[in-house]
């Protein structure tokens, strides 16, 4: 079986929506080759809208929804016109997450697939994560099951994106969890200096490293919790940015920086991975990475930046081929939901 489909995922980061257009087939195994791969950068007006969803009211919400819905949809004709593709199967979006409370049994991601739909005129599947959460999962992560069937010759895949998030084997069983938050913080702290990231982690760099607060990070209670647990950014609103209070931008970026190197090591040491490929934004932040590598002695994978920028667009793309084929896209030992099934609504 060969298809041919579309990956839309907006990150946490808010830095742009990555499209991805790869070809899946199925012999004994699944493969896939990425065919053509874009981050359309979001315009400040996007990107404002966005970051400032969670404070609108119901109403509101729900016109973004559409608008984004549309935005989404505009945004793959174009991608399809421009490398004037023939054979798209399906689209699959992840939308952008609003909320995400899956304690609380609900999660939002916005960007309404009935638009993409009206925009393309091909199969969409969207909302993945909706079904998870009700079931009693985290709704996240949801790209275990790509790095189970795509990526399976690693010991782990490890994300540097918004958050930090991982997936390993154990015992045979695909376990994920989110470890801690990245570039959502990092992002938020170099824009005292007129900056939307800290390119190679140059300014971490020649920060100082404040132990009282490395101390405090380290200690709180989602560190322990076990897994399976995801973070979302009310999270960072409540425990990591109070702890910012009167410190010195450059010596929080070196202690958050810090902070995270010594969270991703203790997981890898603590599950004793021999090989980890990694991937997201952060992977081109070598400071971190430097970091990282000091602290564990397992094989630090970096792959093609095709693969450093579009994973996680590729495995929504290829969540879209197995939901199309009523297979399972969802991994319940990732998520911690009650069984594994085929997520996301397809219209
Ligand atoms: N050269 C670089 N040096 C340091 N950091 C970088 C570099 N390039 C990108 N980044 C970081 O990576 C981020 C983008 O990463 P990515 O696109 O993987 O995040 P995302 O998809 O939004 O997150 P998530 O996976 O959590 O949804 C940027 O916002 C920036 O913080
Ligand atoms: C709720 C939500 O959007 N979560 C994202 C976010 O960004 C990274 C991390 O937090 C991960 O849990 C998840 O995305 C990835 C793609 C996932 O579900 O696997």
């Amino acid at each position: 079986m060969i298809l041919h489909a579309i990956g839309l995922m907006s990150g946490t980061s808010l830095d742009g929506l990555d499209i991805c257009f790869a070809r899946f087939e199925k012999k004994d195994f699944w493969n896939f080759d990425i065919l053509r791969a874009e981050t359309i950068p979001y315009p400040k007006n996007w990107e404002e809208k966005l970051r400032n969803s969670i404070h609108l009211s119901a109403e509101e919400l729900l016109e973004l929804h559409s608008e984004y819905g549309f935005y989404l949809g505009k945004s793959a004709r174009n991608f399809i016109g421009k490398h004037q593709l023939e054979n798209v199967d399906l689209i699959a979006s992840h939308g952008h997450t609003v909320f995400h409370q899956p304690q609380k049994k609900f999660t939002l991601q916005i960007g309404d697939g009935r638009a993409i739909k009206i925009e393309n005129k091909l199969p969409v599947i969207y909302d993945f994560r909706s079904q998870d959460v009700l079931m009693g999962g985290n709704g996240a992560p949801l790209v275990p099951i790509g790095d189970e069937l795509l990526f399976s010759e690693y010991d782990a895949c490890l994300n540097l994106g918004g958050f930090s998030n991982i997936s390993l084997k154990i015992n045979e069983k695909r376990i994920a969890f989110d470890i801690a938050p990245v570039n959502i913080v990092l992002n938020k702290l170099v824009e005292k200096f007129n900056k939307s990231f800290d390119e190679n982690g140059d300014l971490a760099r020649t920060g100082k490293i404040d132990e009282d607060l490395l101390f405090k990070l380290n200690s709180l209670k989602f560190y322990k919790q076990s897994q399976p647990k995801s973070l979302g950014i009310e999270w960072c609103n409540e425990f990591i940015f109070p702890e910012f209070e009167n410190m010195d931008a450059i010596d929080l970026l070196a202690t958050f920086t810090e902070h995270v190197a010594q969270q991703i090591s203790s997981v890898i040491n603590e599950y004793q991975l021999k090989n980890i490929l990694f991937t997201g934004g952060g992977t081109y932040n070598s400071y971190l990475i430097q970091k990282i590598k000091e602290k564990t002695t397992a094989e630090i994978i970096i792959p093609e930046r095709e693969i450093i920028d579009y994973k996680e667009a590729l495995i929504f793309a290829f969540m879209g081929v197995l939901r199309l084929n009523n297979e399972i896209n969802v991994l319940s030992s990732a998520t911690g939901s009650s069984y594994d099934h085929s997520s996301g609504i397809i219209v």
